[in-house]
């Protein structure tokens, strides 16, 4: 059996006095799509951020347990960081291009991590733009500033923009909650292209938007991991009370 792509183990986490995560030990899998839903302050988006160590400024937290990619603990002392954040790349709720154009937006990164040839950044910028389902909207007009682009598009560049450096993990966390319907569905069809290539690990900004895009679905509540259940059973036999009052909405 293929082991887990991520492996959360034993894993809690303190800022100062407040525990924001309490013994959560989880796996995801490869090429499917997670998600990590609950109600407000329930620990998922701190969960996503320890995976690509955003969390490591942050002053006076806690952290014991560990998280695995590959097999491999991503807090020992001898990885690196800027590389692990390439293998694992995350997109936030709020869609941030760069100031620029859209062919700018895309070649950044890359750039960075030292690649000039210029058909090798136009094959990026051609792979990416299709994974991210924005290619047939804006193939036409690469060099026009990417502030100009409607919010949904600025935030299929923002998902492009990752997949520029071919991680093999994305993280989005609420990916679409400033998005139109139709902008929405967009970008949750492009995470189903996605699958195929990478894991991904979700906070959708809804419950209605779990149930679409899950193929496994974690239940947090107050820092505790509740369930963990492929999508298609934990929205129709939830083996938890708390986690079945949540979705009948007893509470939010
Ligand atoms: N930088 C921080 N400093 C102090 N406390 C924090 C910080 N970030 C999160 N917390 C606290 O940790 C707990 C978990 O928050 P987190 O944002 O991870 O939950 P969440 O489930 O993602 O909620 P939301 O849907 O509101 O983002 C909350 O009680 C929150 O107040």
């Amino acid at each position: 059996m293929v082991g887990p792509k991520i492996r959360i183990d034993q894993v809690s986490y303190s800022y100062g006095n407040e525990q924001a995560l309490r013994d959560i030990s989880l796996d995801i899998p490869a090429n499917r799509i997670t998600v990590f839903f609950g109600p407000a302050g329930g620990g998922k988006t701190t969960l996503l951020r320890l995976v690509n160590r955003l969390n490591d400024l942050v002053e006076d937290t806690r952290m014991s347990g560990r998280i695995l990619i590959d097999g491999d603990d991503i807090y020992s002392p001898g990885v690196n960081v800027p590389n692990l954040r390439r293998r694992v790349g995350m997109v936030f709720a709020l869609p941030l291009p760069l100031p620029g154009t859209i062919r700018e937006n895309i070649v950044y990164g890359p750039k960075l991590a030292g690649i000039h040839d210029r058909g090798r950044l136009e094959e990026i910028i051609e792979r990416s733009l299709i994974q991210a389902a924005l290619w047939d909207e804006v193939n036409t007009r690469l060099d026009s500033p990417a502030g100009a682009l409607s919010g949904g598009q600025q935030q299929r560049l923002c998902i492009a923009r990752s997949l520029a450096l071919e991680p093999e993990v994305l993280l989005l966390d609420e990916p679409t909650s400033g998005l139109d319907p139709i902008s929405t569905r967009k970008v949750e069809e492009s995470l189903f292209e996605l699958r195929d290539l990478y894991t991904i690990v979700i906070v959708p900004h809804s419950i209605q938007q779990a149930a679409r895009v899950a193929d496994y679905a974690a239940f947090f509540l107050m820092g505790e991991l509740i369930e963990f259940q492929p999508g298609s059973e934990i929205f129709t036999t939830t083996r938890d009370k708390r986690t079945e009052d949540y979705l009948t909405g007893r509470f939010g």
